[in-house]
This record gives structure tokens, C-alpha cells and sequence, in this order.
């Protein structure tokens, strides 16, 4: 029997294909023994933590597999431990799974132990080096340069933008109930992304922008792009830009490539646009400085910036000026999208349960007996903050269900243990026999912080862990909310730095549409039972940021 050379090559490379696949299996096999004590053991065929994961999160892993992002706390009860084991097939990295407070609290402390996973954020890394994706020293100076930078005058800044484009927002939505009858439908996703974008224009770049405004504004001097349109078109072609390897530009470059070469050359002129501006920004704060602070400025992110890194006193405090835009790029992706759709879910579930909007309305009364804050003087940011106490709780609460990061990874640099607890449960599902256990981890390894698991955690928030409760997260003389099983802003030195930003922003945003609006579930579901509309209106898929699928809700003005 001959063989055509077609036929030859097939075999051979389905041989080679085999001996790489058992070589593989075999690796992963042979690492089980270092997950020792720790349950689970299950093989990997995605990592949980690289691009391909996020991408691929709506399919797989599937809905019995390790890594399901949908899984909550299924996977930690299935096997009795807060702590799972697993390998991944292609090389061989065990991997542990945490959704135990102090073991997860061990992490966040031990930064030497356990530092981030930086490989992860290089794409990234557009503008060049940023707090995000460092580690160690580089890390430490962009953060103690950027800690200032977020301080009580920018959040009173945040407060005052946000209610200027709540107010404008508001005043296109009652334009359109002039013409409904029974309240305007409201796509949340759409609305907030444009609002959580203009908060962070004003509050982060100093350039306050119109919802009405259009594309089509003149670009000012010097520039192709006005500033609206460049961050926007920035963002749309985010993801062409984070996913498209260097070669393939310098191909496009040399040979025109039918749809290709013009997305990518879209993309890099509107990061360029984007550029341009931000380094206007850098020098109108530097003029700002070198006059003496004499104008007013205000007190956006990228000039506080620029403030405290002229006021470093060493060199190795500061940050070049490719550092300090790639960080202030940085903050326009890590605080628009995570802020909308939080938001999204957060007015959905008011809409869900129209007790817990109730109170939040009553709180709003209180504060607001007149109507929502304007003119804007009308409700200033500490005293009013101050009085939102159940809103920011139902904040805090979304966040708990709906947390926009999903997982975090570690690595692991030295053989080290962590307390996880085991236990038991009963067949109507509750939680028993809890008891810590340490769990040797060998260096190489990988833990990942499963927030979605942390929160699910009944050990931690109690049998009723599904349920949407705000009070949860108000003290009281008997009661004192678990903060270390909560990781929405993650946790320890490197939790979000935009933690108060965001908090500002999304609950001054909740309180003024409860205090204007009764806020509605869409008509239409209006017949469906409570658990048919969750799943219809509280539907998201994983992405960079948990991202809703149907948040829409209606509008009702109060009388
Ligand atoms: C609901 C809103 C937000 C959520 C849920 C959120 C969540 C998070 C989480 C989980 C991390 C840790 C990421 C990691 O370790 O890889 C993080 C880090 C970070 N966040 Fe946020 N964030 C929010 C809003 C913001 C805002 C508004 C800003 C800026 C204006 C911001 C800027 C950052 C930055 C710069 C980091 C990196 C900190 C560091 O590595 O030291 N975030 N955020």
C-alpha cells in the first residue's frame, strides 16, 4: 500500500497532534500531587484568567465545569471546602480557587507572596506603563503619585458633574414623557454609559462635555478630533486595538488589507486624537502651577496628577509624562464602564423590588423635601453623602450580586498556606460542620480570588446569600458588616483606587432618579412572575466588566 504525500503528511501531523495532547494531559496529571489536601482537582481547559476566558466566558467553560462563570458558591458546596483545586491542561499551572474571606484577606496582605498576575493586563499598556498592569516599585510610584490625586476636592467635583449631567439627562427624559403616557421606557445600558462618560470627562480630564453635544463639533487648534468624539471613538475601538497583534498593523501598513487596514487606521488615529489632548491637559496644568495657581482649575484627576507629581521630591517619585497619560487613559477605562454597568443592574433591582425603592425614595425626601438638587449649590457632596446611608447600601448590595470584576489572579512566588474552612451540607442545602484547614500552596501556582464566589458565600452573608438585601451592609449596635468578604473594589493596598469615585458617583446618580422618578419594570414583563423578570432584565454576560444584557426599565415622574 502507498501513501500519497497528502495522506503522509495528515497521519504525521495527527501523530504529532496526539503526542502533544498526551504529553500535556500527562503534565497536568503529574501536578495533581501539589494540589495535596485541596479538593477539587478538576483539569482546566481554558485559563480562567487571560483574554481567551473573558471572550469565550458566554460558552465555556460549561455549566458543570470548573470556571463556569455562573457557577455563585455550586462548586465550593459540591465538595465541602472555600478553597477548589484544579490544573490547567496546556501548561500545567495549578490553580486555586478562593471564596474564603481570610484566606482571600491573606492574599491581598501578602503582596510579596502574592503579587498580581501583570502578564494578564499587558495589552493594556497602550499608552505605556500604568498602575493597572505594574508590579513592586513601578507600582508603588504610580500609586503614591495617584493616591493625592483622588482626594475630597475631586469627589465634590465628582458630585457637582454628575448632578449637572444628571440634570440634563433628566430634562431629555421628561421631554419624551411629554408624549408618553404611563412614564418614558429607559435603555439603562445605552443612558448611563453616556453618562458614566461624561462624569469621568469633567471629573478626570478637566473637559466638561454636553449629552446633547454631537460628533460633529469643530476640533479646537492643533487638533483633528474635538475631545468628545476622540474618547468615544477611543473606547469603540478598544477592543480592536487591545486584540490586534503588532504585526497585523505593520502589515495593513504596507499592503492594504479590504476592512482591515481602515479599522485599524480609525484606531490609531482616535488613540492619537485621544493623546493629543490629554497631553493639552498635562501642559494647561502645568501652566496652572507655573502661574502660581492664580486661575481657577478644576480639580480633575489628570491635574491632580500633574500637581503631585511636580511636587515629588525624588526623581524615583515621579512619573514621566507617558506615564501620567497612560494612567489617566487608564482611569477612563477602569472607571467608565464598571460605573454604567453597576449602575444598570442597581436600577433594575429597585425596579425589582419596590419596597427597597421605597425606602431609598424616603431617604431621598428627606433629604430633598423640595425636589432633586437644583441648582447644584442646593445639595453639597459631604452633607448629602452623609444622608444616603441606605442608598449607598443598595450600592453596595448590587455590587455584592452583580460585582463588574468577576475573579482576580496571584501569583504565587514562595511555598506558602492558606486557611480555608471545610464543611458539610445538609439536603435542604445549608451549611454545617464549619471548620478552618491550611492548605499548602506550592510556589508556580496561581490563586484566584473568585468574588463572585466570596459573595455568594453563605458561611459569610448567611443562608439568605441570594436575596437582595441592602440592610445587609448597614451596621448596627449587633451587627457589623463582613468587609473582608466583599471584593467588588478587591481588597488590601492594591484594592480600586476609584473606589470613592464611583461610590460618589453611582449613589448620587440612584438618588436623584428615586427622588424624581418611580422607577418601573418595562410593560411588557409586567404579567411574568418576580423570577421571570430577574432573568430576563438581570441577564449580563462576563466581559472585561460583567456587562448587562436587558437592563430597561420605566420612568415614572413623581408627582
Ligand atoms: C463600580 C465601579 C468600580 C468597580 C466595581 C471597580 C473595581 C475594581 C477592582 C475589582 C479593581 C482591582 C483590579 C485588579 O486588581 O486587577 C480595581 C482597580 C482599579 N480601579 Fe476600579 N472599580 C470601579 C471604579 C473605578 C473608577 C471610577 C476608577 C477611576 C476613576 C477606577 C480606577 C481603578 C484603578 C486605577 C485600579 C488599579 C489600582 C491598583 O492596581 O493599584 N475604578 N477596580
Amino acid at each position: 500500500m502507498r501513501l500519497s504525500v497528502v495522506e503522509l503528511a495528515a497521519g504525521l501531523s495527527t501523530a504529532w497532534l496526539v503526542k502533544i495532547l498526551l504529553q500535556k494531559y500527562l503534565a497536568a496529571k503529574l501536578t495533581r500531587p501539589v494540589l495535596g489536601v485541596c479538593p477539587g482537582g478538576s483539569l482546566l481547559w481554558l485559563h480562567p484568567f487571560r483574554t481567551a476566558s473573558l471572550v469565550l466566558g458566554p460558552f465555556f467553560p460549561l455549566k458543570n465545569q470548573m470556571g463556569y462563570y455562573y457557577a455563585q458558591f455550586e462548586f465550593y458546596a459540591k465538595y465541602g471546602s472555600t478553597c477548589l483545586s484544579s490544573v490547567t491542561f496546556w501548561n500545567a499551572i495549578p490553580i486555586f480557587w478562593l471564596s474564603d474571606a481570610d484566606a482571600i484577606k491573606t492574599v491581598h496582605a501578602g503582596r510579596a507572596t502574592f503579587p498580581k498576575d501583570v502578564e494578564a493586563y499587558e495589552t493594556l499598556n497602550i499608552y505605556g506603563p500604568n498602575m493597572v498592569g505594574t508590579e513592586g516599585s513601578d507600582w508603588k510610584r504610580h500609586r503614591s503619585v495617584a493616591n493625592s490625586a483622588f482626594n475630597e476636592t475631586n469627589n465634590a467635583l465628582v458630585w457637582r458633574e454628575t448632578i449637572r449631567v444628571v440634570d440634563e439627562w433628566f430634562a431629555e427624559i421628561d421631554e419624551a414623557n411629554a408624549t408618553s403616557q404611563g412614564g418614558t421606557p429607559v435603555d439603562l445600558l445605552k443612558d448611563f454609559t453616556q453618562v458614566a462618560l461624561l462624569v469621568i470627562s469633567a471629573a478626570g480630564f478637566g473637559r466638561r462635555a454636553s449629552l446633547k453635544e454631537d460628533s460633529n463639533t469643530e476640533p479646537p487648534p492643533g487638533h483633528k478630533r474635538a475631545f468628545r468624539p476622540a474618547v468615544i471613538s477611543t473606547l469603540d475601538n478598544l477592543f480592536t486595538k487591545v486584540l490586534t497583534p503588532t504585526w497585523i498593523y505593520d502589515l495593513s501598513d504596507r499592503v492594504y488589507l479590504p476592512f482591515i487596514t481602515p479599522t485599524l487606521n480609525e484606531t490609531r488615529e482616535a488613540f492619537e486624537a485621544l493623546r493629543l489632548h490629554m497631553l493639552d491637559v498635562i501642559s494647561q496644568a502645568r501652566d496652572w502651577i507655573a502661574g502660581g495657581k492664580a486661575a481657577s482649575m478644576d480639580a480633575a484627576l489628570l491635574r491632580n496628577l500633574v500637581e503631585a507629581n511636580a511636587d515629588g521630591s525624588a526623581s524615583n517619585k515621579r512619573l514621566s509624562d507617558d506615564e501620567l497619560l497612560s494612567d489617566t487613559f487608564t482611569f477612563l477605562l477602569a472607571g467608565h464602564e464598571t460605573s454604567a454597568h453597576s449602575l444598570c443592574f442597581a436600577v433594575v433591582l429597585l425596579a425589582l423590588h419596590p419596597d427597597i425603592q421605597q425606602r431609598v425614595y424616603e431617604e431621598t425626601l428627606e433629604l430633598w423635601p423640595d425636589g432633586v438638587s437644583s441648582p447644584i449649590s442646593s445639595s453639597p457632596y459631604k452633607e448629602s453623602m452623609a444622608k444616603l446611608d441606605y442608598t449607598q447600601a443598595v450600592f453596595h448590595e448590587t455590587l455584592r450580586l452583580f460585582p463588574a470584576v468577576a475573579r482576580l489572579a496571584k501569583l504565587v512566588t514562595t511555598d506558602t498556606t492558606l486557611k480555608a474552612r471545610r464543611f458539610s451540607t445538609t439536603s435542604m442545602g445549608k451549611i454545617r460542620n464549619v471548620e478552618q484547614y491550611e492548605v499548602p500552596i506550592k510556589a508556580g501556582s496561581m490563586v484566584l480570588i473568585d468574588i463572585i464566589g466570596l459573595h455568594m458565600n453563605p458561611i459569610h452573608w448567611g443562608e439568605d446569600v441570594a436575596e437582595f438585601k441592602p440592610e445587609r451592609f448597614i451596621d448596627t449596635d449587633t451587627y457589623r458588616w463582613p468587609r473582608d468578604a466583599f471584593n467588588a473594589f478587591s481588597g488590601g493596598p492594591r484594592s480600586c483606587i476609584g473606589q470613592r469615585f464611583s461610590i460618589t458617583e453611582s449613589v448620587c446618580i440612584l438618588a436623584h432618579i428615586t427622588r424624581k422618578y418611580e422607577i418601573l419594570v418595562p410593560e411588557e414583563l409586567g404579567g411574568k412572575s418576580r423570577a421571570e423578570q430577574e432573568k430576563v432584565l438581570l441577564k449580563w454576560l462576563p466581559g472585561i466588566t460583567a456587562t448587562p444584557r436587558n437592563a430597561r426599565v420605566v420612568f415614572r415622574r413623581r408627582v
